[in-house]
Parts: structure tokens; C-alpha cells; sequence
């Protein structure tokens, strides 16, 4: 067999995508429309929150604990704002390589196009364009949007899409505090002029599909990671019960929501930030959106206070979000591999 690929997408035999259990026992599906009639209760403890809100809450923290990862539906995010994305992305990713390249990452501005990155230094099958909510410069981080021309649209839609994402965001990490025993608002100060971005990953067609992946295996390192995805599917979770990959199924105007780093850290490992992994095929382009949900630059990463006791000391050390950022970046993160900066360089090894 000749390789029709370059061997630097080549996963090592151990990692290569196997068949991946789909359907029943794949992650939950929560319906959030109890959200379209209800408002957030401020405190689980309020007697008058109804029925439908208590079953919403317990189902997510259900989710969270056993899986790390869940689908929504009736999220309230108008899907012809979801067209309208998904086609100005596709756009964007058909024009030529030099007009895309125009708005490319560079050393100093780590947003923008790219179309090579490594995975546990291994090249993912994927092209990328990443944004920020809010542009950053302090004089050493810099994150400033670069905007395509085109298509035209592009700029002004992906604005009204993350200011709608971010909402959304705002009212899962409340039902996530909530399943918690917390206030409802305990974690949303985190969030305030946070660092959250968004990613359009285009993954293209590949000749040799059981090769490579879009995106290798990987948990995110944020909050909260709110990911839309086309019909295609390719998306795999790593099942906490027994480490089987699933395939999670594309359900049309859906959300597939995950626990990053940063709250597994924040509740002292009751939720675990899960890995996951975007396979490819030989057919069909596909594409997905995710929300990064991110805590402000000046966090300080820790388990929260209440979430810790005697019995249960902290697992974590204390991190600052913007040097982890930093450190991830690097000085060339042209050529760096971001998956080789964890969580679990914080984890104390002592307990
Ligand atoms: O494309 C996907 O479904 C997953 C992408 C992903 O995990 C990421 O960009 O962090
Ligand atoms: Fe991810």
C-alpha cells in the first residue's frame, strides 16, 4: 500500500480509530425547555423551584459526573442563526489557500487561520479559525481577531453567534452550580471580561480516514466547551465506565456540551474534564463550533471552598489562568504542541 499521506498525520497503532460503539450507551441527551418557561432558581434549596427545573439540574449533574460530556436541545438558540454560520464557515474554508491565509496566526497573535497543528505531536487532519469574545493585550499576550473579507458576512455573523453562545454558556454553568448544592451565580464572577474564544474546525475529506484524526485525543482545558457540530458526525468520547470511544450521533440543532479542566479543578474532581477525539472519513467535509468558556485572565484556578473538607482536601494545586495560558502558547507556538501542558501537572501526587 503506498501512503497518500503525509506521515505526519500517521497515529501511532494504538490511537488509530477503531469502530466506535454509536446509539444506545452514548452520552445523554437533556432537553433544556424547561428554561424556555422557567427562569434559574438563584438556590436549590428554594422550595418553590419547580418539578421540571429540579429534574434539569439533577440531570445535568448526573451527566457531569458520569460522563463529562451532554447533548442539549431546545437550547433557545435560533437555528437560522445557526444556517447562517455554518454557511459563511463553509465559505471561508472553499477559498483559496492564499486568501485564508491572510488572516493566519503568527508569532505574535496566536488567533486566526492555521492549517497544521499537532495533537500529542501528531498533525491533525483539520483546518482552523479561531476567535475572541474580547480582544486581549497586555503588552505580552496579544489575542486580536483577525477578520476574513469574505465572505462578507462572516465578521458580523460570528459576532451575533458568540454573544448568543456565551449566554447560553452563562445558564449551563449556573444548572452546573446548582447540581452542586451552590448558588446559582457562584461561578459566573469567574466568567466576567472572561478569556472565552471560539474555534471553526473544518475537517476535509481523507484519502486514508483509519490513518488519522481531525483532532487527537484531548480534554479541553477550559470551563466549559459548548460545541456545535454539522450532520456528518466523527465526534468521540472516551466513556468514563469502561473506556470504550463512542460516537456521539448528530441530533439537528443540538449542543454537545463537555466539563473542562477548569471545573474539574473547581469541584475537586466531581466532575472530570473527559477526552475526546474528532475522526475523519473519506467522503464527506465536516465541521464544528466550539464555545470555549473561560475564566477571566487574573483567575486563579483552585477547588472551590466549599467543595472541600477533611475528609476530601484539595486534589489541585493553585493556578494562575492567564500564565497557564501563556505557558501553553509558548514563544513559538507556531510549532508547539498544546497538549503537552495538563491539568494534571497541578494534581498532587501526594493524596
Ligand atoms: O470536532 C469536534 O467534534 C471536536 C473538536 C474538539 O474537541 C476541539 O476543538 O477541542
Ligand atoms: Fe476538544
Amino acid at each position: 500500500m503506498s501512503l497518500k499521506i503525509d506521515p505526519a498525520f500517521i497515529q501511532p497503532a494504538e490511537h488509530r480509530p477503531k469502530p466506535t460503539i454509536s446509539g444506545a450507551g452514548t452520552i445523554p441527551l437533556i432537553d433544556l425547555s424547561p428554561l424556555l418557561h422557567h427562569q434559574i432558581p438563584s438556590d436549590s434549596s428554594d422550595p418553590a423551584i419547580p418539578n421540571e427545573i429540579s429534574s434539569l439540574i439533577a440531570a445535568i449533574g448526573a451527566a457531569c459526573r458520569d460522563w463529562g460530556f451532554f447533548q442539549v436541545i431546545n437550547h433557545g438558540v435560533d437555528p437560522q442563526l445557526l444556517e447562517r454560520i455554518q454557511k459563511a464557515v463553509v465559505e471561508f474554508f472553499a477559498l483559496p489557500a492564499e486568501e485564508k491565509r491572510k488572516v493566519k496566526r503568527d508569532e505574535v497573535n496566536p488567533l486566526g487561520y492555521y492549517d497544521s497543528e499537532n495533537t500529542k505531536n501528531v498533525r491533525d487532519w483539520k483546518e482552523v479559525l479561531d476567535l475572541v469574545n474580547r480582544e486581549y493585550d497586555d503588552g505580552l499576550l496579544v489575542l486580536k481577531n483577525r477578520w476574513p473579507e469574505y465572505p462578507p458576512a462572516m465578521r458580523k455573523t460570528c459576532e451575533e453567534y458568540i454573544s448568543v453562545v456565551e449566554k447560553l454558556s452563562y445558564k449551563l454553568v449556573e444548572l452546573i452550580s446548582l447540581s452542586l448544592n451552590l448558588p446559582a451565580k457562584r461561578l459566573n464572577g469567574f466568567f466576567k471580561d472572561s478569556s472565552s474564544y471560539f474555534r471553526l474546525n473544518y475537517y476535509n475529506p481523507c484519502p486514508m480516514p483509519d490513518l488519522v484524526m481531525g483532532v487527537g485525543r484531548h480534554k479541553d482545558s477550559g470551563a466549559l466547551t459548548v460545541l456545535y457540530q454539522d450532520q456528518v458526525g466523527g465526534l468521540d468520547v472516551k466513556r468514563k465506565s469502561d473506556g470504550e470511544w463512542v460516537r456521539v450521533k448528530p441530533t439537528s440543532n443540538s449542543y454537545i456540551i463537555n466539563v473542562g479542566d477548569v471545573i474539574e479543578v473547581w469541584t475537586n474532581q466531581r466532575y472530570e474534564s473527559v477526552e475526546h477525539r474528532a475522526s475523519v472519513n473519506s467522503e464527506k467535509a465536516r465541521l464544528s463550533i466550539p464555545f470555549f468558556f473561560l475564566p477571566t485572565f487574573s483567575t486563579n484556578v483552585k477547588p472551590l471552598e466549599e467543595l472541600v473538607s477533611d475528609e476530601n482536601p484539595a486534589k489541585y494545586e493553585e493556578y494562575n489562568w492567564r500564565e497557564f495560558v501563556s505557558s501553553r502558547l509558548g514563544s513559538n507556538f507556531k510549532k508547539m504542541d498544546k497538549e503537552n501542558i495538563q491539568i494534571s501537572h497541578f494534581k498532587k501526587t501526594t493524596i
